[in-house]
C-alpha cells in the first residue's frame, strides 16, 4: 500500500495549478445518464473517484472515452472526457461499486428520470458521519416516485408517464440531494421548485451544464431553484470548475509553512469565507489574473474561531486542514463542526505530531504549540489525510502518512505539486 514520506521544515514557494473540482466532476459525469447524446467534459481531474465513477457509469451502459493530452498541454492539465449514454443497459447500481463512494448514489436521479426505475445500493464514502439519504427519498417522492428500501438497496419507480414536477423543501441544506433533484426534475413533466437548496458552486456548475444540455433551471446558487422539465436533453460541452477545496488546502499549507504560492486558475469567489479566515490567521491573499496568490512571511499564525457552514460559510471539507494550521498558532483556536457529526478523526492523528487539541461535543479547542514533530500517522478519510500532510510539511523531521488511497480519491498528484514548490515529499510505493 502506498505511503507518503515528508521531511518537514521547507517553505512553499512557486506555482500550483489547481485541478478541476472532484465534487463538480462527479455530478457532471453522472448527468451524462440523462441524455442519449454525448456530454463532453473538459478539465476533469485524474482521481481515483473519477476512475471508479467511470466504472459505475460503464455498468449502466455509458461509453466513456478519455482524450489524450495535446503536445502544448502541461502535465497538470485536466482530461477531456466524453460520456455517451446512447442506451442504458442496466438500471442497477450494485453494492460493491456504490459502497465505495457517496456520490455514486446520485445516479438514482437520472436513472429514475430517464428510465422510470432505478435500483441503487445505499452509499458509502468518507466515514465522517451517518450520512443518511432521507432527503433524496423525500425529494424524489415529491416528483411522484415510489421508493422502497430492500436488502440495502433503494428501489425507485416513477409513475406511469414519468416523473412529475413538484415542490420540495429540504429541512437542511444537502449538496447531494440538491444535485439529484436538479437532474431528476430536468426530465420531469412541469415545474419543480426546490426550497432550501444547497448554494455550493458545484451546484451552479451542474445547473450550468444541464442548461447547456437543454434543461431549464433558474436560481441555482440561491436557496430557491426553479426547474421547468423538458422531454429530452442533448449533447453539450462543459469545463469543470476549479477545485475550491484543493485551492483552500494549498492556501492553508503555505499559511502553515510560510512562503508564497500562486494557485493557478483558483478563484477567490469560490472560497470567500475560507480566505477571510486565512487572512485573520496572518496570510496575505491577493487575486491576480492568473489565480490567487497566498503568502505568509515573517509573522506567525494567529488563532482563529471558525464554525463550518454550508456555502458561502467556511466549508467542512477544509475543517481538518484548518485544524492542522491552528496547531501552530500563537494561542487558542476554536473550531466547530456543524455539518457532519463524526468529522474529528484527524484529531488523534494530529496529536501524534505533538498537537494540543481538546474536543467538547462539536467543538475542538486547539492550543498552538511552538513546534510539531514528525511522526508515522494514518489517514482516516480524504480531507483528514491532507491535514496530516500539512502538519508533516511544518513538522520537524520525518512524517510517514499511511493509507494514502484516501488522498488519491481527491487530490491530483499532490506530492508532485508540492515538491516542485520546495517541499520534501515523496510517494513510497508498495
Ligand atoms: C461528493 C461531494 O460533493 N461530497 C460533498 C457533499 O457531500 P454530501 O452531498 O454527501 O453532503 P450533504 O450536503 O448531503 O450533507 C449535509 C448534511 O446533511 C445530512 N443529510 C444529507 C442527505 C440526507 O438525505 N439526509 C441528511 O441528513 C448529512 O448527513 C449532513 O449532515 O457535501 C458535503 C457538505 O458540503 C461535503 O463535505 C462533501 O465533500
Ligand atoms: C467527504 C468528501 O467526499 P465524499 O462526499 O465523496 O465522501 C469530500 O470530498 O471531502
Amino acid at each position: 500500500m502506498d505511503r507518503i514520506r515528508i521531511v518537514g521544515g521547507a517553505k512553499l514557494d512557486g506555482r500550483i495549478p489547481i485541478s478541476g473540482a472532484k465534487n463538480a466532476a462527479l455530478p457532471l459525469m453522472i448527468a451524462s445518464l440523462l441524455s442519449p447524446e454525448t456530454l463532453t467534459l473538459d478539465n476533469v481531474p485524474r482521481l481515483a473517484d473519477v476512475v471508479l465513477l467511470n466504472r459505475i457509469l460503464g455498468n449502466h451502459g455509458v461509453e466513456v472515452s478519455v482524450a489524450g493530452k495535446r503536445a502544448d498541454q502541461d502535465e497538470f492539465t485536466g482530461d477531456t472526457v466524453r460520456l455517451t449514454a446512447a442506451e442504458i443497459v442496466d438500471t442497477t447500481a450494485p453494492y460493491d461499486l456504490v459502497s465505495r463512494m457517496r456520490a455514486s448514489f446520485w445516479v438514482i436521479g437520472p436513472l429514475l428520470a430517464r428510465m422510470g426505475e432505478a435500483k441503487v445500493s445505499l452509499p458509502g464514502g468518507c466515514a465522517i458521519g451517518t450520512r443518511p439519504v432521507d432527503f433524496f427519498l423525500t425529494g424524489l417522492k415529491g416528483l411522484g416516485a415510489t421508493i422502497d428500501i430492500e436488502g440495502g438497496y433503494a428501489l425507485a419507480k416513477a409513475p406511469a408517464g414519468g416523473l412529475v414536477g413538484g415542490r420540495v423543501s429540504f429541512p437542511k441544506v444537502s449538496v447531494g440531494a440538491t444535485h439529484v433533484m436538479l437532474m431528476a426534475a430536468s426530465l420531469a413533466r412541469g415545474e419543480t421548485v426546490i426550497e432550501n437548496a444547497a448554494r455550493e458552486p458545484e451546484i451552479v456548475d451542474l445547473a450550468d451544464c444541464l442548461n447547456k444540455m437543454g434543461a431549464k433551471i433558474e436560481g441555482a446558487g440561491t436557496s430557491t431553484v426553479h426547474i421547468q422539465g423538458v422531454p429530452a436533453l442533448h449533447a453539450a460541452r462543459h469545463s469543470v470548475l476549479p477545485d475550491r477545496i484543493e485551492t483552500g488546502t494549498y492556501a492553508i499549507a503555505v499559511a502553515m509553512t510560510g512562503g508564497d504560492l500562486l494557485l493557478e486558475g483558483a478563484r477567490r469567489d469560490l472560497l470567500g469565507a475560507a480566505f477571510d479566515v486565512l487572512e485573520q490567521a496572518g496570510a496575505t491573499v491577493t487575486e491576480t489574473n492568473e489565480g490567487v496568490r497566498v503568502a505568509r512571511n515573517g509573522a506567525g499564525i494567529s488563532p482563529v474561531t471558525v464554525t463550518t457552514e454550508p456555502f458561502p460559510g467556511f466549508p467542512t471539507d477544509l475543517q481538518a486542514q484548518l485544524m492542522a494550521l491552528a496547531t501552530k498558532a500563537k494561542g487558542e483556536s476554536q473550531i466547530t463542526e456543524t455539518i457532519f457529526e463524526n468529522r474529528f478523526m484527524h484529531v488523534a492523528e494530529l496529536a501524534r505530531f505533538g498537537a494540543d487539541i481538546q474536543i467538547d461535543g462539536h467543538t475542538a479547542t486547539v492550543t498552538g504549540v511552538d513546534q510539531l514533530k514528525g511522526a508515522p500517522v494514518m489517514a482516516t478519510d480524504l480531507r483528514a489525510s491532507v491535514s496530516l500532510v500539512i502538519a508533516g510539511l511544518a513538522a520537524e523531521g520525518e512524517t510517514i502518512v499511511n493509507r494514502v488511497y484516501h488522498l488519491d480519491r481527491g487530490f491530483e498528484r499532490l506530492e508532485a505539486k508540492l515538491s516542485r514548490c520546495g517541499a520534501t515529499i515523496e510517494r513510497l510505493t508498495g
